[in-house]
């Protein structure tokens, strides 16, 4: 388990990361959420000693990263897939990790075909990996020493869709065998299709965390969007039974769950061709939560003209 606690960290007059707390529990995947410049990267440096805290303090399975014995045994770690010394090959960045760590060299090899780096990739040096490679080699790297904690920084950074679906499976199946993982990102959907629970920050402050439903919960209003073979008899049967509607293109926007529609439709035997949750959902939740932390505008952005200039 990995346990933050008041966690603060200053920059002279800048704070960083603003009295975080949050835990995250064995055989959970934790998706730490959150803009660009949010405090994510910091919190994640801190949780492994790299950056020291101003206030608070962070344990992983009760204790603090330093006093960790041999801690890649324990914690896997991927901060940073280029920090690695780029004149060193593949291979010899995992030999030297396994020899660190008192691991069998034949450790290396599974990690290799685990990642899925080729013999012949694994013989090139850093300098000439894809950031999809580095990427890879990084997580082979925090898997080493078999650790039942995992920290990853933006970990599908540069990876392919397919790259990206792979290391879902990956860490989905290591939480399932009871592994901890934390992994950031500032991309929702990347986070949303594989964490159990998320962890929203904007401006260094937690605005938001809890599992998918209890986050949707704090998304607005309940709505759904259907499309059927009647739309206007669909649309008298919902009427009567109390729910408004109104139209959304081809079909109708309904201020009532799914299940209601359904119901609805069942009973005035319409046959239905789409059905769907038309809610805020997650992102829209998201970016208002951290609304005063974007860049851009969310809600009216303007597409430059080819001149350069604002239309
Ligand atoms: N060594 C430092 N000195 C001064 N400011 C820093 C330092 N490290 C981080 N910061 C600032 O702290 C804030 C949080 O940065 P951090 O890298 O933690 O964000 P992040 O959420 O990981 O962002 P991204 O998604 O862009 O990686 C930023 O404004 C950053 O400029």
């Amino acid at each position: 388990m990995i346990k933050v606690e008041g966690l603060t960290r200053k920059y002279g007059s800048f704070t960083a990361v603003d009295d975080v707390s949050f835990t995250c529990q064995p055989g959970r995947v934790t998706g730490f959420l959150g803009p660009n410049g949010a405090g994510k990267s910091t919190t994640m440096r801190v949780m492994v000693g790299l950056t020291p805290p101003t206030k608070g303090h962070v344990t992983i399975g009760g204790l603090r990263y330093h006093d960790i014995p041999n801690p890649g045994r324990h914690v896997g770690v991927l901060l940073d897939a280029s920090a690695q010394h780029g004149g060193r090959t593949g291979r010899e960045v995992l030999t030297l990790g396994a020899m660190t760590m008192g691991l069998p060299v034949s450790r290396v090899d599974e990690m290799l075909e685990l990642v899925s780096l080729t013999k012949a990739e694994a013989k090139r040096r850093i300098r000439n990996y894809s950031l999809g490679m580095k990427q890879r080699l990084g997580i082979a790297h925090a898997l080493l020493g078999d650790p039942q904690v995992l920290i990853l920084d933006e970990p599908a950074n540069g990876l392919d869709p397919a790259g990206i679906r792979w290391m879902r499976g990956l860490l989905k199946s290591y939480a399932d065998r009871g592994g901890t993982v934390l992994l950031s990102s500032h991309l929702l959907h990347e986070v949303e299709q594989i964490a159990d629970e998320m962890i929203l920050i904007g401006n260094g402050r937690i605005v938001a965390q809890g599992d998918r439903s209890t986050l949707l919960a704090g998304a607005g209003p309940v709505q759904t969007l259907v499309t059927s073979l009647d739309n206007g008899a669909l649309t008298a049967a919902l009427t009567n039974a109390g729910h408004a509607v109104e139209p959304a293109g081809h079909g109708l926007r309904v201020h009532a769950a799914p299940v209601e529609v359904g119901r609805a439709a069942l009973s005035a035997q319409v046959v239905l061709t789409d059905l769907r949750d038309g809610g805020a959902g997650l992102e829209d939740l998201f970016l208002e939560l951290t609304a005063d932390t974007q860049r851009e505008a969310t809600g009216s952005l303007q597409a430059p003209t080819p001149e350069g200039t604002v239309a």
